[in-house]
């Protein structure tokens, strides 16, 4: 997930000689500094790499498994600066939770990101703990911009959120893989139905993209009365998506309160 961050911000003007970034495998680090012309640092090759990355940083953007996410906060915590701001991309992990592993009035915001960051059109949560000021927040706000859509929101509605923009970009692309697999009932070639599955879903990103575009209407265009496209939404509802849509977005926010329980 940090990598696609990170794609979005150095693709905004990010200057790559400002980030550092640490991870366990060397191989991964070299890959990351080829690929992108940042330093980056392997644990399996330096233990204190995210000492050394934390040290002197004005911003951290935390990006290990939830599991991970305190045990981070706490080995970095003796070179933290009092104003260096923490960022969690956890799902999951509490802005409380961080704070008790961090040293006291540490400033931390904690995020939702989703994978389109990559290309600068993540959406991108943001909740701020109460050590934060409206200067860093703002400071945040503007550096995760780079990467996509910034959504302000109360830490009790992270769960929700992650279960829509977190996860969704799972639910499209399996869309598209199951557009590809109907076409293949059909009688397509699989080669053909993967490529027109995955250009008609990204087709419809696009145009969902263009300013003011409204899902509804997009659809409505397409479906002509008692044409085609009729037929097949009318499957869809008397299967009822949009309900098993529901559910699925609900056991994902269910599970992210789970591990926050488990994690308590
Ligand atoms: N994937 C997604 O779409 C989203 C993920 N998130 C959150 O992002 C976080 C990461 O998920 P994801 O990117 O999928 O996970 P990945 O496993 O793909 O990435 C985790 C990275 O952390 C590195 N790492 C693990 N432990 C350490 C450590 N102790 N010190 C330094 N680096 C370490 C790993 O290094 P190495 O590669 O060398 O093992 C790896 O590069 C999770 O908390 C998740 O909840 C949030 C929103 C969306
Ligand atoms: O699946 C997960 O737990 C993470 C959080 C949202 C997207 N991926």
């Amino acid at each position: 997930m940090n990598e696609a961050i990170l794609g979005g911000l150095l693709a905004a003007g990010t200057d790559p000689s400002d980030v550092v970034a640490t991870v366990r495998r060397a191989e991964r680090a070299d890959e990351l500094a080829h690929r992108h012309g940042i330093m980056a640092i392997a644990g399996a090759e330096d233990p204190d790499n995210n000492k050394l990355a934390a040290k002197g940083a004005g911003v951290v953007i935390l990006g290990v498994k939830p599991v991970g996410i305190t045990d981070l906060a706490r080995e970095i915590s003796p070179v933290l600066a009092p104003s260096t701001i923490v960022v969690s991309v956890a799902a999951a992990v509490s802005i409380a939770q961080l704070e008790a592993a961090l040293p006291p009035g540490q400033p931390v915001i904690r995020t939702m990101p989703n994978t389109p960051a990559r290309l600068g059109r993540g959406v991108i949560s943001v909740s701020a703990g109460s050590n934060v000021t409206p200067e860093q927040q703002q400071l945040v706000t503007e550096l995760l911009s780079a990467a996509g859509t910034v959504v302000e929101i109360p830490e009790d509605q992270v769960d929700a959120l992650s279960a829509i923009s977190g996860s969704g970009p799972a639910y499209a692309f399996y869309l598209a893989e199951a557009m590809a697999a109907a076409g293949v009932e059909l009688g397509l070639d699989p080669e053909l139905s993967v490529r027109i599955s995955r250009e008609t879903v990204a087709g419809a990103g696009y145009m969902l993209a263009e300013p003011g575009a409204d899902p509804t209407a997009l659809r409505v265009a397409v479906t002509s009365p008692n044409g085609t496209t009729e037929r097949a939404i009318a499957a869809f509802n008397e299967g009822g998506i949009p309900a098993i849509i529901a559910d699925g977005a609900r056991a994902a926010a269910a599970r992210a309160a789970e591990i926050t329980k488990q994690l308590g």
